[in-house]
């Protein structure tokens, strides 16, 4: 039976390409993003159909946006076995002038959207017996961040934590919660936070020599999403070239 999967902040960069790879898996795919245009456009372009996708407008800041997408979801699929929490957003103001104002805005969207998305969606998966999330969170989180700002790499580290205390929360019903911690990925927000000039710089710095690659992160949240991933959860899987090793 299609399996139905959710994804965050879709409409491109690594959530489009994580959609793409679930679509390409045989999975109904909800496409969500802040704007229900953009979504639908993404969606359009996965499948033309519109057979297998379904766009939502889903600002991650809004637990309304949470409730009503998945209410969303089961009324036109009738099930929902996959979230990927995905949405997030970067500023790389210097950490002595980032103002309280500022950290809550980033920390907010970054890691309380995970906490709402796990809680929300996490208690469907638990009452239906089985579930799989897979929350986006990023080296950044675990070296303090390089190219990114302070509150980026706390909400980041945020979400290592908050994906461990879900995972421990939802064991016992079949729903598993794993990170992927990615390095610098060839996509927009790379190139939008690392200027041209300073790309080659960050490339040597990068023990395999080049970025990563979108399709990848999308064929491991695949992996993570089949049942038989039962036994990893609560974990943190690096995906960073080398960067940041246990
Ligand atoms: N690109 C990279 O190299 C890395 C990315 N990551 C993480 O991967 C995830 C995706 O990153 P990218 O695709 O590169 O980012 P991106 O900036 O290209 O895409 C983010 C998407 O999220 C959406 N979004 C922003 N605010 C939203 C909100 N309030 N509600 C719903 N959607 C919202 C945007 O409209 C956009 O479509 C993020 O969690 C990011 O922190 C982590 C490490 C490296
Ligand atoms: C693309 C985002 C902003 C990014 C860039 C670089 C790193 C890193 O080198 O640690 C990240 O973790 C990122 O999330």
């Amino acid at each position: 039976m299609t399996q139905i999967a959710l994804v965050t902040g879709a409409a491109q960069g690594l959530g489009y390409a994580i959609a793409g790879r679930l679509f390409a898996a045989g999975y109904a795919v909800v496409i969500t993003d802040l704007s229900l245009e953009r979504a639908q456009a993404a969606a359009e372009a996965l499948d033309a159909s519109g057979e297998r996708v379904l766009a939502l407008k889903l600002d991650v800041a809004s637990k309304a946006d949470f409730e009503a997408a998945l209410a969303a979801t089961l009324a036109r699929f009738g099930a929902l076995q996959v979230l990927v929490n995905n949405a997030a957003m970067t500023l790389t103001t210097p950490v002595m002038q980032i103002s309280p104002e500022e950290f809550d805005r980033v920390m907010s969207l970054n890691s309380r959207s995970v906490f709402v998305g796990c809680q929300v969606f996490g208690a469907h998966m638990a009452a239906a017996g089985y579930g799989r999330i897979v929350n986006m969170a990023s080296l950044a989180g675990q070296n303090g961040g390089t190219a990114t700002g302070a509150h980026y790499a706390a909400s980041k580290g945020a979400i290592v934590t908050l994906t461990k205390i879900f995972a421990k929360e939802l064991a016992a019903n079949g729903v598993t919660v794993n990170a992927i911690a990615p390095g610098p990925i060839d996509s927009p927000m790379v190139h939008a936070a690392v200027p041209p000039q300073r790309m080659a710089g960050m490339l040597a710095n990068i023990p395999v020599g080049r970025l990563g690659d979108a399709d990848f992160l999308g064929d491991l949240v695949v992996q993570l999403a089949r049942p038989e991933a039962y036994f990893t959860t609560g974990a943190t899987w690096d995906v960073n070239g080398g960067l940041f090793m246990r």
